[in-house]
């Protein structure tokens, strides 16, 4: 490791961060030993010593500071899926909203509390993290659900609890635990004294990648240390990103877990693909979304009021400014919640966060008949707080992710099936969510040729029909026209004889070798005299009574039947 002697910047081998070249054996020596040291890091910092505890979820290179992201309070809103949609949008109003009333609290002189959790201290508490990071488990043993590929007796547990982590691309839906599960690898990895970097597909450059794995290649020269790799939605690098690092892998250089939400065999580069284990995970379960909230819910020291347990409903509204008031939760929200999350636990966890903080801000109480405490007043989280709470922070439908090619493919293969019901339902999943109606609509007229053909052929008709009345009238009115014509292909006749035959055709081009066959002179456009003499022999049909045998395929091709099964 060479010092410079002057000012120039030197990259720290261990942090990468770049300092003055005087000052890099004194930070080596502290860094080694985990510490920090205050010697600025340079301007063209890319890569920071990588803290895992409390990292945001990927947005950045792990180990930029997080409290910065966290303290507008949106940072663990935008995660949330919808592609083109801001997240934030439709909710960051009212969201800061409520920051703002509850961040306001702790300085307008509540009483400094050494009393049980106060409820500032609650709402501070949501302020300082998002639910989603602070319960972010760092251990096996706090990771639920995904039994399929972490159970007992499965081989990625037993390479985790041995230690040696192959390459990864972890491939689930959002909020399935891709990058908490590369989180707890993560941990126990590092106690290994394995290096792990973390880089987002979103923010990263080919130079960040180009810096890690140099330093990946003197972690293994200079300290025998084992370099892990952690790249979040790896789908978004383009092929050539991707190559940069597929020798490394290659080689051993460096470990790579790759976290996807979209199919990695159309997304990840088939090389790297070969290199690495695909774990699929699945959505979570209803079960373990109740969970992970009964957990957070325990977190945060607010109470399940049961079914039977009574509260007035209408609120009192007493204002109250006293930090002391115990906050409770209805069992039936917890019990609901589950079931609106489509198996995204971030989903579930903001959503309760934000109805804690929206009734918090509110400082509403309301007298409750607790069964073992008699009557007392407390805040109350309804079912309807952790809906509104939901809404806000829940997209549906991913408009310009693998989901809209899941819901348009069920629409096809329900119509395919002429089963008029699952295509009503698949076409609403996708109307609802907000897919442009002209999508559906082209996809409609694909259908109406490839799987309806000739057994009616007004079928096509319908479908440009209904993709000019879409284009006319817009939703939401167009939605009927979509739905008319979905019904109308799921209950007409099929017939694939065309689609079939043409693509034999294709077929028969394709596997050809050799020069194609020449149009037969009698079927050639005759301009000339000397054409007309040389494609004497063309019978012309209409000339005839009777149909005229004779020959339109290329002499080679003679007899062939494209429409034969
Ligand atoms: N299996 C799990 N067990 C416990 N908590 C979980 C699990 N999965 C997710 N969570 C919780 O949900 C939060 C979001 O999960 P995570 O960031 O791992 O999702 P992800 O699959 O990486 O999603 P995305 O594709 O949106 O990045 C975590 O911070 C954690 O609190
Ligand atoms: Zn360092």
């Amino acid at each position: 490791m060479e010092v410079a002697e002057d000012e120039q910047l030197v990259r720290c081998p261990v942090c990468l961060r770049e300092l003055p070249g005087a000052h890099i054996n004194s930070h080596l020596d502290s860094c080694l030993q985990g510490g920090e040291d205050e010697v600025e890091p340079g301007p063209s910092t890319t890569c920071k010593r990588q803290r895992f505890t409390a990292a945001p979820s990927g947005s950045q290179v792990e180990g930029e500071p997080e409290e910065a992201g966290q303290a507008t309070g949106s940072s663990f809103l935008h995660k949330g899926r919808g592609g083109g949609q801001s997240p934030g949008a439709p909710s960051r109003k009212s969201w800061t909203g409520r920051e703002e009333a509850a961040a306001v609290k702790p300085e307008d002189g509540g009483s400094a509390g050494s009393g049980p959790a106060p409820r500032r201290t609650l709402a501070q508490k949501l302020e300082e993290k998002p639910l989603a990071e602070r319960l972010r488990p760092s251990a096996l043993g706090d990771y639920v659900g995904q039994e399929r590929v972490l159970g007992a007796q499965t081989l990625l547990r037993s390479l985790l609890e041995s230690h040696e982590i192959p390459s990864l691309i972890l491939w689930g839906p959002p909020g399935c635990g891709k990058t908490t599960l590369a989180h707890i690898i993560a941990n126990s990895s590092r106690k290994n004294g394995t290096w792990f970097v973390t880089l987002s597909a979103t923010s990263a450059r080919t130079t960040d990648i180009r810096d890690v794995i140099s330093q990946a290649q003197n972690e293994k020269k200079l300290f025998k240390r084992k370099t892990i790799l952690f790249i979040d939605e790896i789908h978004r690098f383009n092929k050539s990103q991707q190559d940069t690092f597929l020798p490394h892998v290659e080689r051993g250089t460096l470990t790579l877990i790759g976290a996807t939400t979209e199919n990695p065999s159309f997304q990840v580069n088939a090389a790297l693909l070969s290199r690495c284990r695909v774990i699929v995970l699945e959505k979570l379960s209803v079960e373990a979304i109740e969970a992970i909230l009964m957990r957070a819910v325990r977190s945060l020291g607010v109470q399940i009021l049961g079914q039977g347990d009574q509260h007035s409903s209408s609120a009192t509204g007493s204002s109250s400014e006293s930090s002391e008031l115990p906050v409770y939760i209805e069992e039936k929200a917890l019990k609901t919640l589950p079931y609106l999350c489509d198996g995204d636990a971030r989903t579930g966890l903001n959503g309760l966060q934000l109805a804690v903080q929206a009734r918090l801000a509110m400082g509403k109480t309301t007298p409750l008949n607790i069964p073992k405490g008699g009557s007392t007043d407390g805040i109350l989280i309804t079912e309807e707080d952790v809906k509104e709470g939901l809404q806000q922070s829940h997209i549906l439908y991913d408009r310009a992710g693998e989901e809209q090619y899941n819901c348009i493919s069920a629409l096809h293969h329900s119509l395919r099936g002429s089963d008029e019901n699952a295509s009503l339902y698949w076409l609403g999943r996708m109307l609802e969510g907000g897919e442009d109606p002209l999508y559906v609509a082209r996809r409609l007229v694909r259908f109406a040729s490839e799987d309806i053909g000739l057994a009616d052929p007004l079928a096509l008709t319908q479908a440009v029909a209904a993709y000019q009345g879409c284009h006319f009238i817009g939703m939401p009115e167009c939605e009927v026209i979509l739905a008319q014509c979905v019904v109308y292909f799921a209950r007409a006749p099929k017939s694939i004889e065309v689609y079939r035959a043409y693509n034999k055709v294709k077929e028969c081009l394709r596997m050809h070798t050799g020069p194609l066959p020449p149009v037969p002179l009698h079927l050639r456009n005759a301009p000339t005299t000397l054409m007309e003499n040389l494609g004497k022999g063309c019978k012309y049909n209409p000339a005839y009574k009777e149909p005229v045998e004779q020959d339109f395929l290329p002499e080679e091709l003679k007899g062939t039947d494209f429409f034969k099964e």
